[in-house]
């Protein structure tokens, strides 16, 4: 039996640098244990020892690690003959999108793992219609315990790829709850409840800039985790055998340049002026960085941003002139992936605008996005800059 080499050094890492960091003492695995490695329990575990206010949110990364094993085996298992999985849940949720079961389920999924930690003021979700007020109409009150976070969800991201077995994922975005909000509807009449109600529901319409944590989790030929507590970005891959997330990229960083573009082209003629003349540019190997680009699309946000991250490169859903903010959602989808995507040294933008800083005004709202390589990024917000 091989003893774990342990890591050589351990200290605590202030990385005060990139804005919108906090300063938080992470722990530093300069080298990844050749045997049983870093678990995300044995990470998050770490990370609270260090910052005892992390406390309830290693509850979260808890519930939420198992959550997504278990939806990792549903899509695995979704196109069995004997899966219940498969197929339309014959609903349409808010967006007008046919619901799959596994949107449906996964969704219950989530929503029972974050609910059952008692750490849960508000869930939004892209399947529910509105955000659910844990604190106020939890009957068991053991489950509010202490009501401390919200959470923004897309439980199966790039759902409508699931059947023909392309990338899929869960995105997760964690802010604090404002406890304040509480509820007292002894008291409160009429439109004053429903003010009430509003103001409670409203904590979910942070900005990014807001957020305490956010993951995604990608179901594809390995299933990955990748999170950020605001220092910095770190991924784990299952390990199924030991059942276990294990850190296998430390502090990610995206390549500050790179040739790698992944938008659905076929919108192309329909986008704004600057951006259309960039990736222009970058086709014929004339943009600024002179490489020609070769085009890479999954059609899954998390499997794009993915490769994105490892590889380098341009992801992006921008405006267009059928959908003028684009189609994905800024809360459950563009803040918590700009993140991810800014602690691991890239930019995410509108064109014009930093997707961090938006201020949600409803739920469902879509942000036209575009993220990657500092450097390519730039030349897109250079592109725009130009063009006011
Ligand atoms: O098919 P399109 O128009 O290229 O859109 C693909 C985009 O839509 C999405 O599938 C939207 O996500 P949902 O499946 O969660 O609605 C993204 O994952 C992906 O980036």
């Amino acid at each position: 039996f091989m003893a774990p080499k342990a890591p050589a050094v351990r200290t605590s890492l202030n990385v005060a640098s990139l804005e919108n960091t906090r300063v938080l003492k992470v722990p530093v695995l300069d080298e990844v244990c050749e045997t049983t490695g870093v678990t995300l329990k044995r990470y998050m575990n770490e990370v609270a020892m260090l910052n005892p206010e992390l406390t309830e949110l290693t509850v979260l990364f808890g519930a939420i690690d198992t959550a997504c094993k278990a939806i990792t085996n549903m899509v695995k298992r979704s196109q069995l003959p004997s899966s219940e999985t498969l197929g339309y849940q014959g609903e349409v949720n808010i967006q007008g999108e046919d619901q799959k079961k596994l949107d449906v389920i996964t969704n219950e999924v989530l929503k029972r793992a974050l609910r059952f930690t008692g750490k849960m003021g508000v869930l939004a979700s892209e399947e529910e219609d509105v955000p659910l007020d844990l604190v106020n109409t939890e009957k068991d009150a053991i489950f509010a315990d202490t009501g401390k976070y919200v959470a923004v969800f897309d439980p199966l991201d790039g759902s409508s790829n699931v059947d023909a077995g392309i990338p899929t994922g869960t995105i997760i975005g964690i802010y604090d709850h404002d406890e304040n909000c509480a509820m007292d509807d002894e008291s409160c009449e009429g439109d004053e409840c429903a003010q009430q109600e509003l103001n409670c529901l409203s904590n979910t319409l942070q900005a990014g800039t807001n957020l305490v944590a956010a993951a995604y989790c990608l179901y594809s030929s390995s299933t990955f985790f990748v999170l950020t507590l605001g220092a910095g970005t770190y991924g784990f891959t299952l390990d199924e055998n030991l059942g276990e997330f294990v850190l296998s990229h430390p502090n990610m960083k995206i390549p500050e340049t790179s040739s790698i573009m992944s938008f659905n082209e076929a919108n192309t003629h329909m986008w704004d002026e600057p951006l259309q003349k960039v990736v222009k540019g970058w086709r014929d190997g004339t943009g600024k960085s002179g490489q020609q680009f070769s085009s890479r699309y999954i059609g899954s946000m998390v499997g794009d941003v993915h490769r994105t991250l490892l590889y380098g490169g341009v992801f992006g859903y921008p405006g267009d002139t059928k959908n003028v903010n684009g189609k994905l959602r800024l809360l459950y989808e563009g803040a918590p992936m700009s993140f991810i995507m800014e602690q691991a040294g890239g930019i995410s933008t509108t064109g014009t605008k930093r997707v961090m800083e938006i201020q949600p005004e409803y739920v469902h709202q879509r942000v036209p996005i575009i993220m990657g390589s500092k450097n390519d990024i730039e030349e897109v917000m250079e592109a725009y800059a130009a063009a006011e």
